[in-house]
């Protein structure tokens, strides 16, 4: 059958792009003279043997022209499209490895990218324990792992792990956790099994409920190996995001299907920390601690104590058992502030003091966005 014509473009969409087209090699050589003084920074940096990721760097970076940008471009575009450059940038300086739990397509991956930029080279896990590993062993310079979901609480593993673990946070970031019902045919009926992580079943119960009451629930070690495990089985459903879809090749049958239309994953992003230094202050940061106490009345009231004296806000407050048997608690707590600021380094001092165990996991700018 022959092409239809292709109807001729309008002149003034014609001169409309044509502008479009100049300024694009304009911004082509911006962002090369920009690349150009990256790469001079990375110089620079190799000569005084320091580290090239700078989290707190990149966050006023972003802070900044938000602060300023005049529009008409959206400011929530902002953060990504400079993460994309300076993740470019960075590439150019070193190449920065990211451990995740992989395989291709899981939330852990968008966050990863959502941090980092695409410009890494990605190490995927099988397993939250594995990226711990590959980090502390130096397989990747930094591991990316998820800590709390808005719906289904704490990651309970990554928390665990956290305590016991040498590295520590560098950053977080949070991601809006959509979640799709993908399938290789485009179609509802004749779904015998639904497979995703245990955390994804949960957080799509209702629907599930609602929509596949018969179907049975099959827990993956992540979302994308359901996925994985659909594109090879017709009768099998996955729950993963839109990324998976197109990974394996799969139709979004039912899109945000989770029963929390607010439903976010937060992710700590953690380094071995003789590799990497803290990041300094950056203005809006966060200080991640755990610590325990011993069980007598009053022992948490003493521990607020120092934070409400010195005017130190706390933005976290989650306590995991200590699996003594005592009924004794790991609180993990955020606090605002860095340890640079004295307020905050003085009320970190005196919560030392009443805590039978005390560990910082990390001080980092607050995720921007
Ligand atoms: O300012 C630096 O230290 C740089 O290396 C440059 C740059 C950037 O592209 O702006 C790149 C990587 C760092 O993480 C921070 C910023």
């Amino acid at each position: 059958m022959a092409e239809p014509a292709a109807s001729p473009i309008a002149p003034e969409l014609l001169a409309l792009r044509q502008q479009i087209d100049a300024l694009d090699r304009e911004l082509l050589g911006l962002l090369n003279r920009r690349a150009g003084l990256a790469l001079a920074v990375g110089e620079l940096k190799k000569q005084e043997g320091s580290v090239v990721f700078r989290p707190e760097r990149e966050a006023q970076v972003i802070d900044g022209l938000k602060a300023t940008n005049p529009g008409p471009l959206g400011t929530d575009s902002v953060a990504p499209i400079w993460r994309e450059i300076m993740s470019a940038c960075r590439a150019l300086e070193t190449p920065t490895r990211v451990a995740y739990l992989g395989p291709a397509g899981t939330f852990s991956e968008e966050a990863a990218l959502g941090f980092f930029g695409s410009s890494i080279v990605r190490v995927l896990c099988a397993s939250i324990d594995e990226v711990f590993a590959m980090t502390a062993a130096g397989a990747a310079d930094f591991g990316v792992v998820p800590v709390e979901n808005s719906n289904e609480g704490v990651v309970a593993r990554s928390l665990d792990i956290l305590l016991t673990t040498p590295l520590f946070i560098i950053g977080e970031t949070s991601l809006f956790v959509r979640q799709n019902l993908l399938r290789k045919d485009n179609a509802l009926e004749g779904i015998d099994v639904v497979c995703a992580h245990p955390q994804a079943l949960a957080q799509c119960h209702g629907w599930l409920s609602n929509h596949l009451p018969h179907a049975e629930r099959r827990p993956a070690s992540s979302n994308a190996e359901g996925a994985r495990q659909a594109a090879q089985n017709p009768k099998m459903a996955a729950i993963a995001s839109t990324r998976a879809s197109s990974e394996y090749g799969l139709h979004v049958v039912a899109p945000a299907i989770q029963d929390d239309p607010h439903n976010r994953t937060r992710f700590a992003i953690v380094t071995d920390p003789h590799r990497h230094p803290a990041p300094k202050a950056s203005g809006h940061d966060c200080t991640s601690l755990i610590v325990s106490v011993t069980n007598r009345p009053g022992a948490v009231h003493d521990m607020l104590v120092p934070l409400k004296k010195h005017g130190v806000s706390m933005t976290r407050f989650e306590s995991r058992p200590a699996r003594s048997g005592q009924w004794e608690y790991y609180f993990y707590i955020d606090l605002q502030g860095h340890p640079d600021e004295p307020h905050v380094s003085t009320a970190l001092k005196e919560l030392r003091d009443v805590c039978a165990f005390f560990k910082v996991l990390g001080t980092y700018p607050l995720d921007v966005h």
